[in-house]
């Protein structure tokens, strides 16, 4: 079966099985670009302002709709104020990923780490950022801004969105972390 394309004076331009394949192809919607569109909750206290605003506008302008929890400020706050609200999202299946900000990533990662369904990965390098994935399916990143650069902390964010749980033995050892 061919297709007929017309030009805007009606004359015929193509009757072609090929061009038909070729015009298939191009409508068929890609996959890739929409998954890769995730919805994302993030939160800081005020050692992660900066870096939160300089993170939040690398996904947006990746297409990713970010949902601001933390404090927009430098004035001090306390941290479980900003990162409860991201994990309960994560918990609640409202988004598909987090990422909470405090000055070494620990405070947010234990307040994170309190929410049942979640499982928050403190990271410093790419390398633990991507074992975080592919073996503890974690689905919250916390990134610890006194410690690491604006530079590191963006890769450390795109290897997290990028890298998928290996499933697996570790599903099975992801699975006995629940305690109740
Ligand atoms: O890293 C943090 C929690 O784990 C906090 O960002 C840090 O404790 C804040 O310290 P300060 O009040 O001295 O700015």
């Amino acid at each position: 079966m061919g297709i007929l394309l017309y030009n805007s004076t009606g004359i015929k331009l193509f009757n072609n099985r090929f061009l038909t394949i070729f015009v298939l192809i191009k409508l068929k919607p890609n996959p890739t670009s929409q998954t890769l569109h995730m919805k994302i909750a993030i939160g800081n206290d005020h050692a992660g302002t900066d870096y939160k605003n300089t993170i939040t506008a690398y996904l947006e302008s990746e297409g990713h709709k970010v949902t601001n929890y933390g404090t927009d400020s430098d004035e001090s706050v306390d941290y479980p104020d900003f990162v409860h609200p991201v994990a309960a999202a994560v918990e609640a299946g409202n988004v598909d990923y987090g990422i909470i900000i405090c000055g070494s990533g620990n405070g947010a990662n234990m307040t994170a780490n309190k929410h049942q369904k979640v499982r928050s990965a403190l990271c410093w390098t790419k390398e633990i950022t991507a074992l975080a994935r592919e073996h503890n399916d974690a689905n919250v990143l916390s990134i610890p801004a006194r410690f690491t650069s604006e530079p590191q902390a963006l890769e450390m964010v795109k290897t997290f969105l990028n890298t998928d749980f290996e499933g697996g033995r570790h599903l099975r050892r992801v699975e006995k972390i629940a305690c109740s």
